[in-house]
């Protein structure tokens, strides 16, 4: 049965990612409330709950979007909370945000070139776009096609391999399946498992709660600011009261 509220679960391992006691918001503005989660090497994480009960903040909050008022975040054991979103990323920590983040006016290369900039080495960005075109096969055909040009799916796997860039240890993805037709999501889905097959901790937001959960090694439900149950994903997708409040019966 799914527990709660303490989301540490049954850790087997040190947490790559974890989160302790955190409030955090933006400015006054307070929207999670002494949030506790861990997120352990190699897992696939999956956050779930209502429109509006934080998850963005959530992530926003580790990667330095978003304000920690008090508690503790940290990486791989090390304190990181308040660091910058370019610190994060120089440290192995990519985030593939909500809204469309490419650049429309430049050409999916020049996206991708964007995802190495903390390299500061155009050589070394350019040979990793190369290593991502023979994965993501469809890019390499788009390459010099404009940005703004691509259908969701393209757009959301541009997104996907731009912040593969800098070869993660950890991604964070906010509801990376959101707006696209389904034959996309399967393939988003199946990017996702495939990256965490190659040991790639992902740390996921999903809409789609089922679809989210069915992949999730842990998941995690936030309501109203607070983290109201966790459990590995299966128990989460069995359990009658998470069923009814949060995946719709
Ligand atoms: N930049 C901001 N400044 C102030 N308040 C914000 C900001 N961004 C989000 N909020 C508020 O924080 C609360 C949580 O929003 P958040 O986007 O984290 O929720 P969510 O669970 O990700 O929602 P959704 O499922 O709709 O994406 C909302 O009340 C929102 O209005």
């Amino acid at each position: 049965m799914a527990s709660t509220p303490d989301a540490t679960g049954d850790s087997t391992g040190e947490p790559v990612l974890r989160m302790e006691n955190v409030t955090a918001g933006y400015g006054n503005t307070t929207v999670l409330h002494d949030v506790s989660i861990a997120v352990e090497d190699e897992q696939v994480a999956c956050l779930i709950g209502p429109n509006g009960s934080g998850k963005s903040t959530l992530m926003k909050s580790i990667y330095g979007f978003a304000d920690v008022q008090t508690g503790t975040v940290s990486f791989r054991g090390e304190d990181i909370t308040g660091r910058s979103p370019q610190q994060n990323l120089s440290n192995g920590m990519s985030y593939v945000l909500q809204d469309a983040s490419v650049f429309p006016g430049m050409s999916v290369h020049e996206n991708m070139l964007m995802g190495g900039y903390v390299f500061n080495d155009d050589d070394r960005a350019a040979a990793r776009a190369e290593e991502l075109y023979a994965e993501f096969p469809v890019l390499a055909d788009l390459r010099n096609q404009s940005a703004g040009t691509l259908s969701g799916g393209q757009r959301r796997l541009l997104e996907l391999a731009r912040a593969l860039m800098v070869e993660p240890d950890v991604m964070m993805l906010d509801e990376p399946s959101i707006g696209l037709e389904p034959r996309f999501i399967d393939d988003v889905f199946e990017r996702i498992e495939q990256l965490n097959d190659l040991g790639t901790t992902i740390l996921l937001v999903e809409q789609n709660a089922e679809k989210g959960l069915s992949i999730a090694d842990r998941g995690f439900v936030l309501a109203s600011g607070e983290i109201k149950f966790t459990g590995t994903g299966t128990e989460l997708l069995n359990d009658e009261e998470v069923g009814r409040l949060y995946l719709g019966g």
